[in-house]
């Protein structure tokens, strides 16, 4: 069986849920490292006001006992605090009839907004915005979380940062720092996303944020330690690139996903690329540099993998541009909404979930198991043939 899960929830609405299926047996859920994830993703600079309403924390529903998982589906919590502002709007069955309770038709360039409230035949444009919300990214962080619990135990860590804010980069050697201290340091001291945002950057999104503007930028997600041969090329579908960056896409905002060396590659010789292969006794097959990024032909090759995304900036501004009226069809400067300034630490965190959930995803595929100690056997069977070729 493969591993799977469906969310649901609102923006506003009393809760987001997720329900995971096909997770292994008797994995130790460390609940405080999830919750650590959630505010992770919480922080980072250039945040709005809805940050300082909510606290995610999780509830887990069903499928642990005693700290470990069942084997069971895992149903798993996270109440919108905001709920209590909004209740009598949100209400799953009765129209409260509020004054408040003001149809959103003024569409905002780059939201979905427009087109959604035209695919789904809604006249309020509140019905579209509640559920293509970047809250909805909450659930899977707490999903992403879990698979990362598992994958430890198999030696894989995924990392994230940020490179770019707007037009300013961060650091050049930022990966290798963070590789270093995500080796090094307490799980709690590489995890604020604040870390890497300096006094600079800071000074970038305030004035973005005075000025009525916003901000997008640029974050790295990298996969240590993942074994060669995830992913496969015998079919479109199961190709290890497509597969990753297709979810890094699916995350509101990104508008480019570069595996490796990414677009540069197209600008360069064919030598200037390509990794060449050595092979050692006590290494094996090896690599020297890794512009390929970890994944050859849609199979990881043992490198860690190297994904790059570009997050557009948010697209509601306090200055707002130019709409159209939904219903009167009358020019109207776009909806003004509580907003973030720039949201590029929180998306690295959620990037870094979505690629946890992907690896676990095609580990079950070529791993199986039903538990950790038979996931654990497979993967060292495999890599004792590795070792042997
Ligand atoms: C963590 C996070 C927070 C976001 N916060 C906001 C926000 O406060 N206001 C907003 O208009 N868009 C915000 N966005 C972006 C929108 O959700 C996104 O741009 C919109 O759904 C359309 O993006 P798409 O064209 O990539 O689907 C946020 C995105 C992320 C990942
Ligand atoms: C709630 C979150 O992000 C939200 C994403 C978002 C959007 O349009 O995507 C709009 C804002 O929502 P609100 O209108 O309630 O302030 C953000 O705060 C979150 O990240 O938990």
């Amino acid at each position: 069986m493969s591993l799977r899960y469906l969310s649901g929830g609102e923006s506003h609405g009393l809760a987001l849920t997720a329900i995971i299926e096909g997770f292994w047996a008797n994995v130790e859920i460390n609940l405080e490292k999830i919750n650590l994830d959630l505010k992770r993703r919480q922080s980072g600079y250039g945040r709005g006001g809805r940050m300082r309403i909510e606290n995610d924390e999780l509830k887990i529903i069903s499928g642990l006992r005693q700290g470990l998982t069942l084997g069971s589906p895992i149903t798993i919590q996270i109440n919108n605090k905001d709920f209590q502002n909004w209740e009598k709007i949100m209400d799953p069955i009765f129209d409260h009839n509020l004054k408040e309770n003001r149809i959103i038709s003024r569409p905002r360039p780059g939201h979905v907004d427009l087109v959604g409230g035209l695919k789904y035949q809604h006249k309020d444009l509140r019905n579209v915005l509640e559920r293509s919300s970047a809250r909805g990214t909450a659930i899977r962080v707490a999903v992403g979380s879990i698979c990362k619990q598992v994958l430890e135990e198999i030696g894989i860590k995924i990392i994230s940062y940020v490179t770019q804010i707007g037009k300013k980069s961060i650091t050049d050697n930022i990966k290798e720092d963070f590789e270093d201290i995500f080796n090094n340091a307490e799980q709690s001291e590489v995890r604020c996303p604040d870390l890497q945002t300096s006094n600079e950057i800071k000074g970038e999104i305030d004035k973005a944020g005075s000025k009525g503007e916003t901000l997008g930028g640029v974050f790295e997600v990298v996969v240590l330690n993942s074994p060669p041969g995830l992913g496969s090329y015998v079919h479109f579908d199961r190709k290890l690139d497509a597969i990753l960056s297709g979810a890094l896409m699916s995350l509101q905002g990104i508008k480019g996903v570069e595996i490796g060396l990414g677009f540069e590659a197209a600008n360069s010789y064919g030598s200037q690329v390509h990794d060449e292969i050595f092979y050692s006794e006590t290494s094996g097959f090896y690599r020297e540099r890794n512009n390929a990024g970890g994944i050859e032909g849609g199979v990881s090759n043992g490198e860690p993998i190297v994904l790059r995304c570009a997050m557009k900036p948010i697209p509601t501004l306090s200055h707002p541009l130019r709409s159209v009226d939904f219903i009167s069809k009358e020019p109207f400067d776009a909806q003004i909404e509580r907003s973030d300034v720039c949201a590029v630490p929180a998306a690295s965190v959620v990037g870094e979930s979505i690629i946890a959930f992907e690896i676990a995803k095609v580990l079950k595929e070529k791993f199986g198991g039903d538990s950790l100690d038979e996931l654990k056997e497979n993967v060292n069977s495999y890599l004792n043939y590795l070792e042997e070729v």
